[in-house]
């Protein structure tokens, strides 16, 4: 079926029902647009249907009562001028394909997922392009912890796109008072800054949890930047991006808030827990840990250097000790900042 709009609204689909895509559904919902989230876990439908909350992915927050749920991905996009697509990065392309002929050939796709997929390097805009062809894809990240945009806190995103009416489509439809969205048109530069980032907060995470201080963080983040930024480059990306909201600004956030995941994971491995241990008590993504391997593999194809990912893929996947690691990074051979 086609995609109508609905006054000012549209008709959105949301797809995933972890706390990113709960957090868009009732963004979209509260916005005033008719919007089904499509979710795989029939607990989460009908939470999110009978009392507004989805407490296994987002709990604590009261969702919009105009939301719809269900577990039927067809049913969900089906006539959906916007679909946004919000499935861990490794599942996305299945996810994605399960459902594309019924997607509105005029539809505009949003992708929130952040990642590199492992066997294709494709970023998660290229995925979906791929299993849902013939419409615009626009990009969605920056600094946004779903928890704080679930209460309301300003927040500052970015929407790219190649197509700048389907950016300011998104852009439109994902505004509001506390919800700032701008677009951009550098898509992999965007979509990498939010994949990389992943990686650098396991790694931050990592050396608070080794007990070490302020002064390693933050060398760990800028030096992580630089590595974000060569890769970008080299991948045809403008380094100004990654000064931006979804480089810096979602580097930083990760890097530092105590929310994130990735962080947190990085600091039980600093404490010496081993990574099966860790993802074992685990429901939620931290999609760092199979992104230092696309990440790491990337760069070696494209011959960039980075050694903070490579230090984080010896420690999560060699078993390289944790300080013996940190001590290598260290002592690399001297060189200027600039180059
Ligand atoms: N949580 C956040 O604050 C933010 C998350 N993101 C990104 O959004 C994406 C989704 O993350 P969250 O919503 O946080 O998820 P989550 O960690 O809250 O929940 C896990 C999600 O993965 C789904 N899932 C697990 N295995 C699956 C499979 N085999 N097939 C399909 N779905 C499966 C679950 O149904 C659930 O929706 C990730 O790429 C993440 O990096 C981006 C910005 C903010
Ligand atoms: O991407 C995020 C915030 O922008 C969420 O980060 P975590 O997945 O590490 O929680």
């Amino acid at each position: 079926m086609s995609a109508p709009t609905n006054g000012n609204g549209v008709r959105a689909a949301v797809v995933g029902g972890g706390a990113w895509g709960t957090a868009l559904a009732d963004l979209l919902a509260r916005n005033g647009h008719e919007t089904v989230l499509w979710a795989r876990e029939p607990d989460v439908v009908e939470e999110i249907n009978t009392h507004h909350a989805n407490p296994r992915f987002l709990g604590g927050f009261a969702l919009a009562p105009s939301l719809r749920a269900t577990t039927d991905l067809r049913a969900a996009v089906d006539g959906a001028a916007l679909v946004v697509y919000v499935a861990p990065s490794h599942v996305l392309r299945t996810v994605a394909a399960s459902a594309a002929d019924a997607v509105a050939p005029d539809a505009v796709l949003a992708v929130a997922s952040k990642g590199i997929e492992r066997e294709s390097f494709a970023l998660m805009t290229d995925v979906v392009a791929e299993a849902v062809p013939g419409r615009p894809v626009v990009a969605i990240s920056g600094p946004s912890f779903a928890a704080e945009v679930a209460a309301r806190q300003p927040t500052a995103i970015v929407a790219a796109s190649e197509q700048p009416d389907a950016a300011a489509l998104a852009q439109r439809a994902l505004s509001s008072p506390e919800f700032r969205v701008y677009t951009h048109d550098d898509v992999t530069g965007v979509e990498l800054g939010g994949a990389l980032k992943n990686v650098m907060a396991v790694a931050t995470g990592i050396i608070e949890g080794l007990g070490l201080g302020f002064n390693s963080r933050a060398a760990l983040i800028t030096r992580g930047l630089t590595e974000m930024t060569r890769l970008g480059v080299a991948l045809g990306a403008r380094p100004a991006t990654f000064a931006g909201l979804a480089g810096l600004g979602d580097l930083v956030l990760t890097c530092t808030g105590s929310l994130s995941r990735n962080r947190s994971v990085g600091v039980e491995i600093g404490k010496g827990i081993p990574l099966e241990q860790v993802i074992s008590t685990r429901e939620t993504v931290a999609e760092g840990i199979l992104n230092t391997q696309s990440a790491r593999a990337l760069a070696a194809r494209l011959d960039v250097e980075m050694p903070i990912v490579e230090a984080v893929h010896r420690i999560l996947f060699e078993g390289t000790p944790v300080r013996q690691a940190a001590a290598e990074l260290m002592t690399r051979a001297l060189r200027a900042e600039q180059d």
